[in-house]
């Protein structure tokens, strides 16, 4: 087996990546698939932190467009990503994957607080950790936990797994000319509003060097492909 090309990584699944076809919620086969990726490139000895959205349950802007107070519905949203963080756990666990939810919110009969020491400690130990709760904060993302939590951790790559195949001029999900970017640097990303990742996230990654590959979750063999080396959806780094 060819080692890996990573030591640690932060893979950032997006809420709506564990809905399949359907839409809302979890569909607990996709869930089993991602949770076998994921077992997958531990056994190839990578270290994966995971932090997963909660946009296929609920999200603060959605709820705050209909009447609710924004922090009320961020607290919803952070809560969401908690659900699915548990629903993660529960199935990597059943798969032989032993497993931490850490969560930026004390929930303490159901996961462990957050702190970076107790996250590098478990990672080191062979356990896959799964940050929940997002940041903590209303007004941020799951994407801008994510970023911060791979800096925080000092991973070598932030994955952010999407159901398109990587960053384009335009939503490719929208405009059928947009034009695919296999690489491009932070402040490109930031010049043209690209809607990918948030512009809070990708300040992080950029004051921090921290790199970022975006890629389909749904493309088979992506990521085993990706954590040997090869070049799979878009690379965002400094210069490029
Ligand atoms: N320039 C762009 N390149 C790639 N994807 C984009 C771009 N602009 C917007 N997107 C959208 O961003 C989404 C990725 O963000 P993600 O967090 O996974 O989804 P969401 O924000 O809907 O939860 C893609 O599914 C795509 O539709
Ligand atoms: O640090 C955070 C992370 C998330 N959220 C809330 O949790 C929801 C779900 O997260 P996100 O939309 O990032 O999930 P994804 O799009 O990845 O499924 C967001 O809409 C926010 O309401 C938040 O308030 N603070």
């Amino acid at each position: 087996m060819t080692a890996p090309a990573y030591r640690r990584i932060l893979l950032k699944l997006s809420g709506e990546a564990l809905m399949g076809a359907g839409d809302h919620g979890i569909d607990p086969e996709v869930l089993e698939r991602l949770a076998g990726d994921v077992r997958d490139l531990m056994a190839t000895g990578v270290q994966v932190a995971l932090v997963i959205g909660g946009g296929n349950i609920f999200r603060g802007a959605g709820l705050a467009a209909r009447g609710m107070n924004r922090v009320t519905g961020d607290q919803i949203g952070m809560l969401a990503t908690v659900m699915n963080a548990l629903a993660m756990q529960d199935t990597l666990e059943r798969l032989g994957v032993p497993t931490s939810v850490l969560s930026a919110l004390p929930i303490g009969q159901v996961c462990v607080d957050y702190s970076r020491r107790r996250a590098v400690q478990e990672l080191e130990q062979g356990r896959a950790v799964i940050f929940a709760a997002g940041t903590g904060n209303p007004f941020f993302t799951t994407d801008s936990a994510a970023s911060l939590r791979a800096i925080e951790i000092g991973a070598e790559l932030l994955i952010k797994a999407t159901k398109v195949d990587g960053v384009y001029s335009a939503d490719p999900l929208t405009d059928p000319n947009a034009i695919f970017y296999p690489r491009l640097s932070y402040d490109q990303a930031l010049r043209e509003g690209l809607g990918v990742m948030d512009a809070t996230a990708i300040v992080l990654c950029r004051d921090h060097a921290m790199p970022v590959r975006v890629m389909n979750i749904n493309e088979p063999d992506a990521l085993p492909r990706l954590l040997r080396g090869a070049d799979v959806g878009s690379l965002v780094v400094s210069e490029h």
